[in-house]
This record gives structure tokens, C-alpha cells and sequence, in this order.
């Protein structure tokens, strides 16, 4: 069996599971966070070092790799695992978020979206066929269809228009996509009207995708709204299926969504946040440059068994940061990492263990105190 979904335990007060993914490249232990390597490569880290920080799986993107590159050219390398030398699973996304948000002028056709390299101005035509086409070259073990994520705040007609279209657009991924050891995503969409997820997320259901990928959250809305969305699918979505909530997140908001059904997550906040100085603990948030940590000879946390936080104290991370210093980035970067895969792996054990509610509960508690 190429893609298999188990479901080991459930959280009987909210529903929050422990599962496993497999596929070709492995088993992927969930609830999971995956770190975001948008151009073949985590910024800052070596996989060797993904490994040690126990990193799953990791994403990669067919909007940045199709310019540069080129997924000719990752295909003569022998697709991205042996390009990038990560041997692990990879998720990719579809590169409909970055059309719409990164690409200069773009202009939505029924057939695809006409738009500028953000690299050098020239003209693209991304259509759902050519976004499969794409992850297949790549070789991810898990792709995503290619969808219209809205902004925020927008009107009913518009997300009913952006629902509408990725249902269209998904049929067509579907109807294309060959590669039998590669899992292709449904993604919902529907911005905060409830009536549009869930029309979405029943076809999509109807189309029998092996995972389902909740998009369109995570671009502006409160966390309330994000949690009501979540609430509302939960139920819906297949529970024998994966799901994964695509850009999340902060560490408040992957507890919250593995309280409500969620198995997958990415974000670029521990790498981008960890080379701006901003880390990630298990007591708050703070950011590694503020006076107070000058003669600070502790670790970043003490409840982390990460390199940084084993060999280093804040006083020469804060020096580093100051001075510039590449390995600042680094050791910062190292750390988020390994605070969110770390918080996903306690939560795994806690739902294995039958005592999730008093998991999730610890974790607030600390987490909000604030007190680094
Ligand atoms: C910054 N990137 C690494 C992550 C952004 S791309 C991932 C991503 C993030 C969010 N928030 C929503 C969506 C969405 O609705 N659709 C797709 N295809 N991707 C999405
Ligand atoms: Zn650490």
C-alpha cells in the first residue's frame, strides 16, 4: 500500500487524534508539524540537521521551483528527495497561494492564472493540469491540488466564485494526476462562510481524495474565526482521512487545532521568526535581541532538548544576532523548529496516553505566563 491513513487513538472529550501517515519515503507519526522548505531547502538547516531535530516530512513549493529550477531539471536530478538529499517524505503545495499573492500581475482565467515571475517579470500561464504535472515531475509523496485561496475580508459572491473554481479546478487535477505513489489533496476553501465550507468540503468528499488540506485560513482572520472554521469541518471532513491545515501556525493555534480534529500543519514562522530573533518557548515568545538577556547565561528553554538550547546561552545567541552573525539565524531557527516538533510530538503521546484536555491545559498555562 502506497498511501495509508491510521487513525490510532482519539481524545474522547474533544477529538483530537493520533495517527499514522505512510508513504514511500516513511511514516509520518501525526499530529505533525511540517517545516516549510519553499526552494528545496529549510532555510539555514542541513537535512542531516532535520534529522536530528527529528523533522518528518518537509514542504516544498511548484510555484518557486517551476521558475527556478525548473522541474525539468529537478527531474534529471531524479526528482527533489535526491535533488535536495532529503529521503524523508515531502509535501508540496500547488503554487495557487503564491500566484495570488507573490506573482505580479495576475489575471484569473477559467482555464488557469496568467501572471509575472516575482524573479523577473516574465509571463506564466499555471493551470491546474500543469500544477500536477508539476508535483509530479517533482516526486512529492504528497501533492496539492491547485486552488484559489481569497483574501480576507471578502464577500460572499466572491468566495462562492473562489469555491466554485476550485472545485472546477480540482476535478481537473484529479482527472491528470497518474502517479500512484503520490497522494493528491483536496483544499477547501470558502473564506469564513459556513455554508461555502461546507458545500466545498462535501464535494470535494464526493471526489474521494485520500487527505484533505483546509486552506484559505491563516490570512488574516482571528483565531476565534479560525476555530470556528475548524469546528465546523471537523465533523464533515472523513474522520478515517487526514487533514491538514494549511500556514498554521503559531504554537497556541497548532494546540487549538489538534483539539479540533487537525493532523498537519506548516509554517514559515520558526524559520522566518528565528532569523528576526524571535523564539518560540514553551513559556512564551521573546525576542532574543532586548537588553535583558545580555547577561543571560541560560538556554533559550529550559525544556528543550534542542542543540541550541544544550550548548549555547542567550548572552552569545543575543551577541550573535547583534554581531549579524550567520549562526545566530541558525541556532535561532534550530530551536523554533524543534519547540514546534517537540510540541506536536507531546501532544501525540498525550492522546496516545488518554490525557490530552490536561496536555492542552499544561500548555496554555505555560505557555501564556510569559515568563522567560
Ligand atoms: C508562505 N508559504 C510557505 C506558505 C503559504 S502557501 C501555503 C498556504 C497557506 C495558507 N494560509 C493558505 C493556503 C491556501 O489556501 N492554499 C494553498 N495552496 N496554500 C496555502
Ligand atoms: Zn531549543
Amino acid at each position: 500500500m502506497m498511501f495509508e491513513f491510521r487513525v490510532q487513538a482519539v481524545c474522547p472529550e474533544t477529538g483530537a487524534r493520533a495517527g499514522e501517515l505512510v508513504t514511500p519515503h516513511g511514516i509520518i507519526e501525526t499530529p505533525v508539524f511540517m517545516p516549510v522548505g519553499t526552494r528545496a531547502t529549510v532555510k539555514a538547516m542541513s537535512p542531516r540537521e532535520m534529522e536530528e531535530i527529528e523533522a518528518q516530512i518537509v514542504l516544498s513549493n511548484t510555484y518557486h521551483l517551476y521558475l527556478r529550477p525548473g522541474v525539468e531539471l529537478i527531474e534529471k536530478a531524479g526528482g527533489l528527495h535526491r535533488f535536495m538529499n532529503w529521503h524523508r517524505p515531502i509535501l508540496t503545495d500547488s503554487g495557487g497561494f503564491q500566484v495570488f499573492s507573490l506573482s505580479g500581475i495576475n489575471r484569473i482565467k477559467e482555464d488557469g492564472v496568467e501572471f509575472s515571475s516575482h524573479l523577473d517579470g516574465s509571463r506564466h500561464f499555471m493551470t491546474p493540469e500543469l500544477a500536477t504535472r508539476v508535483q509530479e515531475g517533482l516526486g512529492s509523496d504528497i501533492a496539492m491540488c491547485f486552488d484559489q485561496c481569497v483574501e480576507l475580508p471578502c464577500d460572499e459572491e466572491t468566495a462562492r466564485k473562489s469555491v466554485e473554481r476550485t472545485l472546477r479546478w480540482a476535478r481537473r487535477c484529479k482527472e491528470v494526476h497518474r502517479r500512484d505513489d503520490q497522494a493528491l489533496f483536496g483544499i477547501v476553501q470558502g473564506a469564513l462562510f459556513d455554508d461555502l465550507r461546507k458545500d466545498c468540503a462535501r464535494e470535494l468528499i464526493a471526489m474521494d481524495f485520500p487527505g484533505y488540506s483546509i486552506g484559505g485560513l491563516s490570512v488574516g482572520e482571528s483565531h476565534d474565526e479560525m476555530y470556528r472554521i475548524l469546528d465546523l469541518l471537523n465533523p464533515i471532513l472523513p474522520q478515517e482521512k487526514p487533514r491538514y491545515l494549511m500556514g498554521v501556525g503559531f504554537p497556541t493555534n497548532l494546540v487549538e487545532g489538534v483539539a479540533r480534529g487537525v493532523d498537519m500543519f506548516d509554517c514559515v514562522l520558526p524559520t522566518r521568526n528565528g532569523r528576526n530573533g524571535t523564539l518560540l518557548t514553551s513559556r512564551g515568545k521573546f525576542n532574543i535581541k532586548h537588553s535583558r538577556f545580555e547577561e543571560d547565561w541560560g538556554p533559550i528553554d529550559p525544556d528543550c532538548d534542542c542543540y541550541a538550547c544544550r550548548e549555547f546561552s542567550k548572552a552569545y545567541i543575543r551577541h550573535l544576532y547583534r554581531s549579524g552573525e550567520m549562526l545566530g539565524a541558525r541556532l535561532c531557527s534550530w530551536h523554533n523548529l524543534r519547540y514546534l516538533i517537540s510540541l506536536m510530538k507531546g501532544a501525540r503521546e498525550a492522546i496516545l496516553e488518554g490525557r490530552f484536555p490536561q496536555f492542552r491545559d499544561r500548555f496554555h498555562e505555560l505557555f501564556s505566563t510569559g515568563k522567560v
